[in-house]
């Protein structure tokens, strides 16, 4: 699929310190409609301050975050909240309520975000979800039964069935086998064939962001120096980004 032209997301100038520590440094950054963007980073260079400022969890210092044609540190209220339904997050945990079995962790958001929806709707919504990640045997269980490849498929289901325009996912493929990481690559590339949903993708694997980016932006020194596809921001011979290519596949 072809991502659109038009930008969902505009980041211009963002900057943000703690202290003396300056994180972000102007990061400039467009995410086009349908379009999934992988950010690298070695950690600590600032990804999830990223996200953070994103669904308005942290200010900004200065810059500007235009989301779904919305100036994020504008937001208040329940123009915030009905933000945040928008923009869904999955979690690097999973997240997912241990005392509470597959088909409560689903109803949970649809029943806390979207008021009058009846018994049938809300169990068609969470057939659809199950189905949609290939797990709808898993229904009755407990999160603790599953696998943590399954986990995190019902977490990414937990989070689509908001149907939300943008999906970040944080780590997505984090501590699971090679052949599923390539299950989760799948799946976050069907997320997006199936509702034309726009994805930022926070990864350190490499496989990952070659299999679901579109494009690749690496975080260096505060800044997104190298955006472009995953070949074309590898091809460049600057140590830091050949550093970061090597690691993954040699250590
Ligand atoms: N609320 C905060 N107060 C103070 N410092 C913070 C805060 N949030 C993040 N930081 C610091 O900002 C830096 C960037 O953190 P961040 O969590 O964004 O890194 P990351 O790139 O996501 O790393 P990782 O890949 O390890 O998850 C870190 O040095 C962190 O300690």
């Amino acid at each position: 699929m072809t991502p659109s032209t038009e930008p969902v997301i505009t980041i211009r100038g963002l900057c943000k310190s703690f202290g003396d520590l300056h994180v972000l440094q102007g990061v400039d950054l467009d995410v086009f409609r349908s379009e999934n963007v992988v950010v690298l980073g070695r950690s600590g260079t600032g990804k999830s301050v990223l996200i953070k400022i994103m669904v308005g969890l942290l200010k900004p210092d200065a810059g500007s975050v235009v989301v779904l044609s919305q100036a994020v540190d504008q937001l208040r209220g329940r123009d915030l909240d009905a933000f945040r339904r928008q923009v869904g997050f999955s979690f690097q945990s999973s997240a997912l309520y241990d005392s509470m079995s597959i088909r409560e962790n689903l109803e949970f958001p649809l029943v806390r975000n979207i008021r009058n929806l009846s018994r049938a709707d809300i169990d068609r919504a969470v057939e659809e979800a199950l189905d949609d990640v290939g797990l709808s045997q898993t229904i009755n269980q407990m999160p603790s039964e599953l696998s943590g490849g399954q986990r995190k498929r019902i977490g990414i289901a937990r989070t689509m069935i908001l149907k939300p325009e943008i999906m970040l996912y944080d780590e997505p493929t984090a501590g699971l086998d090679p052949i599923t990481c390539i299950e989760i690559n799948n799946l976050i590339n069907e997320v997006r064939e199936r509702y034309k949903a726009t994805s930022i993708i926070i990864t350190h694997d490499l496989t990952c962001a070659k299999a679901t980016g579109d494009r690749v932006a690496m975080l260096l020194d505060g800044k997104f120096e190298r955006v472009g596809t995953f070949d074309e921001v590898f091809a460049d011979p600057d140590e830091r980004v050949q550093q970061f290519y090597n690691y993954n596949f040699v250590n």
